[in-house]
């Protein structure tokens, strides 16, 4: 078993260079799967979703491989049948993105159903119901699920809720169907906006990304481009909260300031001073927190994503907070854990009510997803004490090199490993 293990820091100092975003790195890998010739990405992050992705991209004649520059070739032009291996499919979110990329070229596209973080419910409906649209028939079985389509028609869809997976897979779908495809009540996202860029760049014919209406003019063609993904505002929101957590200050640099709004609006509001230039942000701690009170949103509201971080900061802060995840509302396993290092955190359908300013304690505890992770880890750097956190698969989906990050700017943080000897762990409670 391995483990991270983190102390209490007092006053995190420094400069992170902000990686590319996980989740428009895995958009922009299936994107260019549509090209008809090759394409080359910069900035993708060394996760284990991307070494999913290239795994399945080998097993169906994509080639997809980290050259030794650290750019990203990805080759479709000779796909066999696109047949995706089920278990592999289950190791991530996005492997419904292969549907979208895949469908216009090969008629069919067969795969597992999503894995990724569990939030007990993440249903992929409005996927389906734009993929009918635009002409294909969806089959369920026990493990896969096959989508077909004998010619793609462009299409106007009307998504339920506003969905960015939904959003961007309908892109990749529309791409090269035939006619024009209306997207109405769609994403916003910084990711959604990245990959049409790219889509533009390669031929496609789309306008209205990152408003609610989304055009796609279908094309024949893509060709092969060059393109660097956008930076992880999840990651940079992450490092400026573990300034609030040590009452240190950390800038965050190669990052756009604007996709962090909600973000840098919610730490002023808890008492952060903040500083922005073109490409960096600097949080400063005051010495003093304030509670405060969280609604998740779609972007640009404050994301979801970013919720689990700012409740290890808001056990810091004085006072009651309340924090609702209207998108994923049963994404509060990270409470549990910190409970177990003290913290004050009632729960009530969808809402977290946290009664802040108590210490908290270092223990064994477990990140059961990305996110969960990130929390436990900067609530082990407030901690009186050592935390040790397990889990550390999830990390690897979503952060490189995060514990030398942290090293960098002050933090005791280490990885371990029980062949190391310290089978203790092994005890570690999970509930
Ligand atoms: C790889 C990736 O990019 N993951 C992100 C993506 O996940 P993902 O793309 O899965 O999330 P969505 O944006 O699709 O989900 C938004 C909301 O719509 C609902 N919904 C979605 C699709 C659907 O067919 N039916 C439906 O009801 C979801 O349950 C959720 O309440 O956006 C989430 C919300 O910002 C983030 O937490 C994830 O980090
Ligand atoms: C929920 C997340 O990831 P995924 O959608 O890939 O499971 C996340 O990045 O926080």
């Amino acid at each position: 078993m391995r483990w991270i293990e983190v102390e209490r820091a007092s006053g995190l100092n420094g400069t992170v260079k902000i990686p590319g975003s996980k989740n428009s790195s895995l958009a922009l890998l299936a994107a260019a799967c549509l090209s008809d010739e090759p394409v080359r990405l910069i900035g993708i992050p060394e996760i284990a979703d991307f070494k999913v992705m290239c795994e399945i991209a080998e097993d169906i004649g994509i080639q997809m491989y980290r050259e030794s520059s650290g750019e990203v070739y990805i080759d479709p032009r000779h796909i066999q049948a696109a047949s995706i291996d089920p278990h592999k499919a289950a190791m991530f979110r996005t492997s419904y993105y292969f549907v979208g990329a895949l469908l216009a070229k090969c008629g069919k596209v067969t795969v597992g159903y999503p894995g990724g973080d569990d939030f007990v419910k993440r249903p992929i409906d409005q996927h389906f119901k734009a993929l009918k649209s635009l002409g294909a028939s969806v089959a369920h079985y026990q493990h896969h699920y096959e989508v077909k389509a004998k010619e793609l028609k462009g299409s106007d869809v009307y998504f339920d809720m506003i969905t960015s997976g939904a959003t961007i897979n309908s892109i990749l779908a529309a791409v090269r169907a035939k006619g024009q495809t209306v997207l109405r009540n769609a994403a916003k996202d910084p990711e959604v906006v990245d990959t049409a860029i790219l889509l533009n760049q390669m031929g496609a014919r789309i306008s209205g990304a990152g408003t609610d209406t989304i055009r796609i003019e279908g094309v024949r063609y893509l060709r092969g481009c060059t393109y660097t993904v956008i930076p992880d505002r999840l990651i940079a929101g992450s490092f400026l909260i573990s300034a609030g957590m040590t009452g240190g200050a950390v800038t965050v640099e190669d990052v756009i300031p604007e996709h962090l709004n909600s973000c840098i609006a919610k730490l002023k509001e808890i008492g952060l001073h903040i500083e922005t230039s073109a490409n960096a942000v600097t949080a400063y701690s005051t010495g003093a927190l304030r509670a405060t009170r969280v609604r998740t949103a779609m972007y640009p509201g404050f994301a979801t994503d970013l919720q689990q971080p700012l409740t290890a900061l808001l056990t810091q802060a004085p006072g009651k907070s309340i924090i609702s995840d209207r998108i994923y509302p049963q994404r509060f396993n990270h409470v549990y854990q910190l409970r177990r290092m003290g913290a004050n955190i009632d729960l009530r359908a969808g809402t977290a009510f946290v009664k802040g300013g108590a210490p908290l304690r270092g223990n064994l505890v477990h990140a059961t997803d990305i996110r969960a992770g990130i929390c436990l880890l900067l609530a082990g750097l407030a901690a009186e004490g050592r935390t040790s956190i397990t889990g550390i698969q999830h990390f690897e989906r979503g952060y490189e090199n995060i514990v030398e990050a942290f090293r960098s700017l002050g933090a005791n943080i280490g990885e371990h490993d029980s062949n190391d000897g310290h089978m203790e762990l092994l005890q570690v409670t999970r509930s």
